[in-house]
């Protein structure tokens, strides 16, 4: 052998991967991603204000010319409603661990997930917020850390709305601009008309009626609106809460009148997508209605819009206006049926990656 061919052969023997070293194709770890709202890290007036301002500079969610919504947003918003936001957090607040309910629920969300997913060793699920903390780009870079190539990322919203889904898709995508090295994405598509969605809507809603000592004459499917213009512009999303409903009551076998659509939370001075659910509360209540139920289908977990202005403001509205019996029906939080349905769209969204 020439002193060449040895050089070749010894450098091909311990330089060069052995074929046991070379990673397969999809090596790598898959992470899942959970995405809510956001939270507030605290019910004062610094925490609630940095929280507002970034959930309020969002131009998915306030969709005004930002020389109009500006002055408004720093000149009046800024000012009053931290204090006011905050009091309301106050009373919701989970004093155990010093966060907001929906924090926690994600948190239980993420936990319970990865727990159902043990089987799968390379898969990670983490949870993380569009505003506040764990920020989204947080998460993903961690995911990364810990040896994610490829991340789902899931927005926990039922019906798709620009002001929610598009705008984590948008913040995942802008984490993933700044990287060199990018991981293969999925996003989880909105699943207002998924079986498993509205099959565990439906026994939530039998359980927790069966647990009551009245019957409802009336249930509310409470979602939170969005402006009118928004769905002129474009936005599917009150088309999506509508055909949750009526799924639901076909799965329910209830009438138009038994299961009402309304939607909750206006913000600023626009027309929102009607009827809004503090009118339809205090209208039953005049017209004689004694025993209504509110849930929340649009909510994947209980929060401040769900527990202040549903359970408490809502019951409040009812029984001023004459209504005897007001029970809120929890959102699907952590419970074995909400579980359900964020792992089945999370294992069909996997499929081809595990
Ligand atoms: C124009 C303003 C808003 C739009 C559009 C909007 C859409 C929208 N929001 C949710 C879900 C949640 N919103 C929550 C709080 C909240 N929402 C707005 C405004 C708009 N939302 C404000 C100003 C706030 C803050 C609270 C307050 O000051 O009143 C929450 C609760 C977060 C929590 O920590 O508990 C959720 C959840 C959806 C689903 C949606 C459109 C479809
Ligand atoms: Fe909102
Ligand atoms: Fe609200």
């Amino acid at each position: 052998m020439t002193t060449v061919a040895k050089a070749v052969k010894k450098t091909a023997k311990t330089k060069g991967p052995k074929p046991a070293d070379i990673p397969p194709a999809h090596a790598g770890k898959v992470g899942v991603l959970l995405v809510n709202l956001g939270t507030p890290d605290g019910t004062d007036y610094w925490p609630m204000r940095r929280y507002l301002r970034e959930f309020l500079s969002d131009r998915r969610v306030i969709e005004w010319p930002r020389a109009v919504w500006y002055p408004v947003l720093y000149g009046i918003v800024l000012s009053t409603r931290p204090k006011k936001s905050g009091a309301a957090y106050a009373k919701i607040w989970n004093r155990e661990r010093d966060e907001s309910p929906l924090r926690t629920f994600t948190r239980a969300q993420a936990e319970k997930l990865g727990a159902a997913l043990a089987e799968h060793k390379h898969i990670v699920v983490d949870w993380a917020m569009r505003y506040g903390s764990p920020s989204i780009e947080t998460v993903t870079k961690s995911l990364m850390e810990r040896g994610c190539k490829r991340i789902v990322a899931f927005p926990l919203y039922p019906q798709y709305s620009a002001s929610t889904t598009a705008t984590v898709n948008d913040k995942f995508f802008e984490a993933l601009m700044k990287m060199r090295f990018q991981p293969a994405v999925r996003t989880v598509p909105a699943y207002y008309d998924e079986p498993v969605y509205i099959d565990a809507l439906a026994r939530s809603i039998e359980r927790h009626l069966a647990s009551l000592d009245f019957e409802p004459e009336v249930v509310i499917a409470s979602y939170h609106g969005i402006p009118q213009s928004y769905a002129q512009r474009g936005d599917p999303y009150g088309r999506h809460c509508e055909e949750s409903s009526r799924l639901l009551r076909a799965r329910l076998g209830w009438d138009d009148n038994r299961l009402l659509t309304c939607f909750q939370s206006r913000f600023g001075p626009e027309e929102w997508l009607q009827p809004y659910t503090d009118k339809t509360v205090e209208r039953l209540a005049r017209e004689g209605v004694k025993s209504i139920a509110v849930f929340n289908p649009g909510f994947v977990s209980d929060c401040l819009e769900t527990l202040e202005e549903i359970a408490i403001g809502a019951g409040e509205i009812f029984h001023e206006a004459g209504g005897r019996n007001f029970t809120h029906i929890p959102c699907l939080n952590d419970s074995e049926e909400g579980m359900a349905v964020i792992e089945a769209l999370v294992r069909r969204e996997l499929s081809g990656w595990v």
